[in-house]
């Protein structure tokens, strides 16, 4: 079978999530320390460890199949390229961020400004779409410290927890782009790797399908079943069977990791006990 290639960022913030994903989906991979490449002992794959912004264009030439890759880096140098799933991890913005005591009402005010960036395309795609002239400067790191050094009057750049932006006296005036980390395809994979990836993404769906909800177990008097029943969701219905203890069941259940607490305290105020939560490791529908 070909072994299909995955780049993954080698070092930074996508990298650890990255791996984690494939070894959740059951792929081991023999990782010496400094390699650049390293195969799966379990699976037809070969990983290439690049820098996120290299990506788009490793993709492009067909120098690797698939890409772990934050969104946003595909928004900036790969258009063409394809996102196959999203990953839930490595959310964040990339915004418009101006000094605290800019005053700041519409996109209009950033006419004639200096903005500084690691992202041009983005920003210049911006700026077209809403008939805004600025002057860029393009600067690879270290971007929210550009105003305060008197070199921009603006700033583009990720923003996550905001942290950055309140240490460097900024605040948030626009959101150009949600991103978050995705599964991106090479324009010019062959049938043979594209199988192989199907069945990758076949397990990656059902390992974050299985991130999102908890499996849930409990016990309840008989009288309360039916509006216990009620409360839970369920892949179908819940499995209910008999427990030792006369007139009490036992109930399983899938729920949504989002709806989780709220869902517990209902189950709680209708004589629910012994309420058990398990992570799932993959839930394959
Ligand atoms: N603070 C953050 N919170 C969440 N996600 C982030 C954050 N900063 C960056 N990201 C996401 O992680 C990706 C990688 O960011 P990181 O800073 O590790 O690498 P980089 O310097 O942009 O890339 P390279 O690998 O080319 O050096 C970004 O493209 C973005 O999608
Ligand atoms: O809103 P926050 O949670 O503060 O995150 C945003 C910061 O995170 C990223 O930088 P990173 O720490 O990756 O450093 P880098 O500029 O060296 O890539 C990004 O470039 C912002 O500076
Ligand atoms: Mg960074």
């Amino acid at each position: 079978m070909s072994k299909l290639k995955i780049a993954v960022q080698k070092s930074g913030r996508l990298h650890d999530d990255s791996m984690k994903i494939l070894k959740d989906v059951g792929i081991s991979i023999d990782n010496g320390k400094d390699q650049l490449k390293a195969s799966a002992r379990n699976f037809p794959l070969e990983v290439f460890y690049l820098r996120n912004g290299d990506i788009p264009q490793y993709l492009r030439d067909g120098v690797v199949d698939v890409a772990i890759i934050g969104e946003n880096v595909l928004v900036e140098k790969g258009k063409d390229i394809s996102i196959v799933e999203k990953l839930g991890f490595s959310t964040c913005k990339v915004s418009v961020a101006v000094p605290k005591s800019t005053k700041y009402s519409t996109i209009q005010d950033l006419e004639g400004k200096r903005i500084a960036t690691s992202y041009p395309n983005t920003v210049n795609g911006f700026l077209q779409s809403n008939n805004v002239n600025a002057e860029l400067h393009i600067i690879n790191g270290s971007v929210e410290i550009a105003p305060n050094i008197g070199l921009a009057d603006a700033i583009v750049d990720i923003v996550s927890s905001g942290s950055t932006l309140f240490k460097n006296n900024l605040k948030e005036v626009e959101v150009l782009l949600k991103s978050e980390a995705v599964l991106a395809v090479s324009p010019s994979i062959s049938e043979d790797e594209q199988q192989v990836l199907e069945k990758l993404q076949f397990r990656i769906k059902s390992v974050l399908k299985g991130r999102q909800n908890k499996y849930v177990l409990l016990n309840a008097p008989n009288k309360n079943l039916e509006c216990i029943i009620n409360i839970l969701p369920g892949m179908n219905s819940p499995t209910v069977m008999p427990l030792a203890k006369e007139g009490w069941s036992s109930l399983h259940s899938v729920i949504n990791k989002n709806d989780f607490w709220e869902i517990i305290d209902e189950l709680k105020a209708n004589g629910a006990e012994g309420i058990l939560v398990c992570p799932i490791e993959n839930m394959v529908i």
